[in-house]
């Protein structure tokens, strides 16, 4: 159990650790166990101390799976845009020396952390059974196929999204509720891993040509502006090669402080 907990925390940690690169997930333990924390960076994390003192141990006890992987379902165009955007990416080398990439693959889990509720806004039940809205759909292929690339040096991001079955909305094309989850999934992680925890206060979507249902889009995603609390993102689905515009957003993302999901 704590080695895939251990597991799970660094995956995360990897989306904010170029940020505040100061080993984020050797902090992020700092936070979640009952040790003293010392003078360090500003962490995402930081605030849990505040509400809980103390955390439980916050992750899920089964294995984790990166569902930002390749699976079986992937079509041929998915597997050759994740080749494509994994081959630009950092990588570890021998000695865990990292070779220089301008991209980072984001890992995916089905779950968030349970700090998030804590408990406290939810029974035990629920928060037991609490599954992060992407990555819910167990059928491989059938919902959201997506991974998430990030350019540290641009500040850019590239979601590779192949629509399944389940995402219908007009006959044979994707739901725009869920191009807008997807959306806000992508421009959401994105504006994190610029500001740190945030919360999603507006969202403009235009809807520019349907997305056939099962195709692979590309979800780009660029970082206008930081105005205080405010990030401000803007998003461009096309088709793969790029030539064809889906969808364009922008989004408001606020920083917020944790305690703000307990209530306080
Ligand atoms: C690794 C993680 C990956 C995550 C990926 C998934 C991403 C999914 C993200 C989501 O879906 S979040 C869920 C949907 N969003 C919500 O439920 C948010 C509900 N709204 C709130 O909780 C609060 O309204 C909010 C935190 C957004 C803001 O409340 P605050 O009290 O903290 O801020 P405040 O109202 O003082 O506003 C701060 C600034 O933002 C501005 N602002 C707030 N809401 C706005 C709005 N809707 N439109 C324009 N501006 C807005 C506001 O004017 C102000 O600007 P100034 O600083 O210039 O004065």
């Amino acid at each position: 159990m704590l080695r895939h907990g251990l597991q799970m925390a660094r995956g995360l940690c990897q989306l904010l650790s170029d940020k505040f690169s100061v080993g984020l997930h050797r902090n992020i333990m700092k936070h979640l166990l009952p040790i003293n924390a010392t003078g360090h960076a500003w962490s995402p994390l930081r605030n849990i101390r505040a509400v809980t003192q103390m955390a439980p141990w916050p992750f899920s006890s089964s294995q984790p799976r990166d569902y930002s992987l390749p699976n079986a379902s992937w079509s041929a165009e998915m597997q050759r845009l994740y080749d494509q955007y994994s081959s630009m990416c950092e990588v570890e080398t021998e000695g865990s020396e990292k070779k220089k990439g301008a991209w980072r693959r984001l890992p995916s889990y089905n779950r968030t952390l349970k700090y998030a509720t804590g408990g406290r806004c939810l029974s035990r039940m629920l928060q037991a059974k609490a599954r992060l809205f992407t990555r819910n759909i167990e059928e491989q292929g059938a919902g959201f196929e997506y991974v998430v690339f990030i350019n540290k040096e641009e500040k850019t991001c590239v979601c590779v999204f192949q629509a399944g079955h389940l995402l219908e909305g007009p006959p044979g094309h994707v739901h725009g509720g869920a191009i807008a989850t997807i959306i806000d999934s992508v421009t959401g992680t994105h504006a994190t891993y610029i500001s740190g925890p945030v919360m999603t206060a507006n969202l403009t979507i235009n809807y520019r040509s349907p997305i056939p249902l099962g195709s692979v889009v590309l979800v780009h995603s660029a970082l206008d502006k930081v105005e205080g609390r405010k990030t401000f993102i803007s998003c461009q689905v096309t088709s793969s090669d790029g030539a064809k515009l889906h969808t364009e957003a922008t989004g408001l993302f606020v920083s917020i402080n944790v305690s703000h999901l307990f209530g306080a």
